[in-house]
């Protein structure tokens, strides 16, 4: 809804409770990451919004889990088609409100957040449970899932609507009502789905979303006593938060962190594709994205001609307005941001690291309305050493670092050797030495010659710092439900 405060008109967003848009008395300010202006007001949720939001789950809980999948997937689908039908409305919404590309949000965000609700859909109509006999004990054994009560969801800012329906999606296909709690700084596309959510019957109370900050509005629902599972997708940090606060009600928890994802490239690859993926892996929605390559492993007898080729590659790759369908970055999400992502590239320097390309604003070609967004270009670093918090921490901007190795081992220890372990891509045409370099890197999701290329019934997760849990196809299935054995003694 817009409306006028003071002088200017604001978009102003509301909380979504018990099936009803219901005000909130306080907002925060968002604004547009390509301009740097305020342009919306999100609810700024504390205890109260939660409790009222998980009494509606509550209420809505025996309904909806006693429905049939079918049924269930009747409404995801609904959903799904009306998310498709506005597509561009959504997109648009995205690009302004994330800095992404329109042509980002329309081609990857918008189509995959629909197909959340589909696969969802479709996937827990195939999921079998177990059973054995015990025929010399007369008894026949068998398990159940059941749906777990009122799920909580926290999601980030980088791929706003994909991410909260990657979790809304099997929450609800599998009979559970949920509280979602969507990033502040991008709130409005899920705002905007509560309408057609209304549209598509989901019964009121089914999903609730509650908007604000994360130690108000996310620490109130990871703290309710009546959410006995947490889903989150976010920083290393606040997932460390999260686990304490669940700890005293021992809640179910699904944890989606950062990366410090490597790309392990030997000379046998075929680099005309490996360059032109890894200029996407390492840069697409402004590098912000937690599957981005941030570290390339370039096998020495090949380096020289790599980095020459991936450099020439990468001032290709553009940064400007993200309404221009030419320009593949648009603004990062914040000054914060920004200023965080520069700071690594200053420290690179003062390591004695080489910025090949990018860095800053000034090559950039952008009308002046825009100069005050949050842009900056695609950059390459090299000789900057392992030990270098360049190569150790998440940047999660368009930076990226290309160093050689000589050995298989070294370029496996090197991918290994941080403390995250969510993704890795792998370029060879030597299957055997794929094999054996994936099997041995410390990774959730392995890619080979290819990146992002999603099967949604696949495990999605990390280890070490990047995460506890699996998510999607049976795994999603798994974490929204209680599995129950059941002994038949005939
Ligand atoms: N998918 C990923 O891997 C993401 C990684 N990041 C990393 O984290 C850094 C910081 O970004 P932030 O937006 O600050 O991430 P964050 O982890 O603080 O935010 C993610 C979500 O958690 C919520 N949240 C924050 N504190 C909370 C708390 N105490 N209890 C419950 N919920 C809470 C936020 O409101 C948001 O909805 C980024 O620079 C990036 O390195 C950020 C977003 C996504
Ligand atoms: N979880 C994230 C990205 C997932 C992408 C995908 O499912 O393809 C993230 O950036 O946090």
């Amino acid at each position: 809804m817009a409306k006028a405060s003071g002088q200017r008109s604001y978009l102003v967003l509301e909380n979504y409770i018990g099936g009803k848009f219901v005000p909130c008395r306080n907002h925060i300010d968002s604004s547009e990451p390509s301009t740097g202006e305020v342009y919306c007001k999100v609810p700024d949720s504390g205890k109260e919004e939660v409790d009222a939001a998980v009494a509606a789950a509550k209420e809505a809980f025996p309904d909806w889990s006693a429905r049939s999948p079918q049924q269930r997937a009747q409404i995801l689908n609904k959903l799904a088609d009306l998310i498709e039908a506005h597509l561009e409305e959504f997109a648009q919404a995205e690009s302004r409100d994330q800095g992404k590309t329109v042509t980002f949000a329309r081609t990857v965000d918008i189509p995959r957040s629909a197909y959340n609700f589909r696969f969802f859909a479709s996937s827990v109509l195939h999921h079998t449970t177990d059973c054995s006999q015990m025929d010399h004990m007369g008894c026949l054994n068998y398990t159940i899932r059941c749906p777990v009560g009122v799920a909580g969801l926290i999601s980030p800012w980088n791929l706003p609507l994909y991410l909260l329906t990657w979790k809304i999606a099997p929450a609800i296909a599998t009979g559970n009502t949920v509280v979602a709690k969507p990033s502040e700084m991008t709130s409005v596309t899920a705002w905007m789905m509560c309408k057609l959510m209304q549209q598509a019957g989901v019964p009121p109370g089914v999903v609730n979303i509650v908007f604000g900050t994360g130690p108000r509005a996310g620490d109130a629902l990871v703290g309710h006593p009546d959410i006995p599972l947490v889903s989150f997708t976010g920083s290393t940090a606040t997932a460390q938060r999260i686990t304490e606060r669940s700890a005293p009600y021992c809640k179910k928890l699904s944890l989606e962190l950062g990366g410090k994802n490597p790309a392990i490239i030997f000379a046998d690859a075929d680099l005309d594709q490996c360059i032109e993926t890894t200029v996407r892996s390492s840069f697409s929605n402004q590098g912000e994205i937690c599957l981005c390559t941030s570290r390339i492993y370039v096998e020495r007898s090949i380096y020289s001609e790599f980095l020459e080729r991936f450099v020439a590659a990468t001032r290709k790759w553009k940064t400007g307005v993200p309404s221009d369908p030419s320009n593949n970055n648009g603004a990062l999400i914040s000054k914060e941001h920004l200023e965080k992502v520069r700071s690594f590239v200053a420290l690179a320097k003062s390591e004695g690291g080489i910025v090949h390309c990018g860095e800053g604003v000034e090559q950039l070609d952008l009308p002046e309305l825009n100069s005050s967004g949050y842009f900056m270009p695609a950059t390459v670093i090299s000789g900057i050493s392992d030990s270098s918090r360049v190569m150790q921490e998440e940047i999660f901007g368009p930076v990226t670092c290309v160093s050689p190795f000589d050995t298989e081992d070294e370029a496996v220890a090197k991918g290994n050797g941080v403390r995250y372990g969510l993704a890795a891509t792998v370029w060879s045409r030597d299957v055997g030495k794929i094999h054996r370099v994936a099997k041995r890197l410390q990774a959730g999701l392995v890619w080979t010659n290819c990146w992002l290329v999603r099967d949604l019934n696949l495990p999605f997760g990390g280890m070490k710092n990047s995460g506890v849990g699996r998510e999607g196809g049976k795994d999603s299935y798994h974490f929204f439900t209680e599995v129950k054995s059941i002994t038949i003694k005939h």
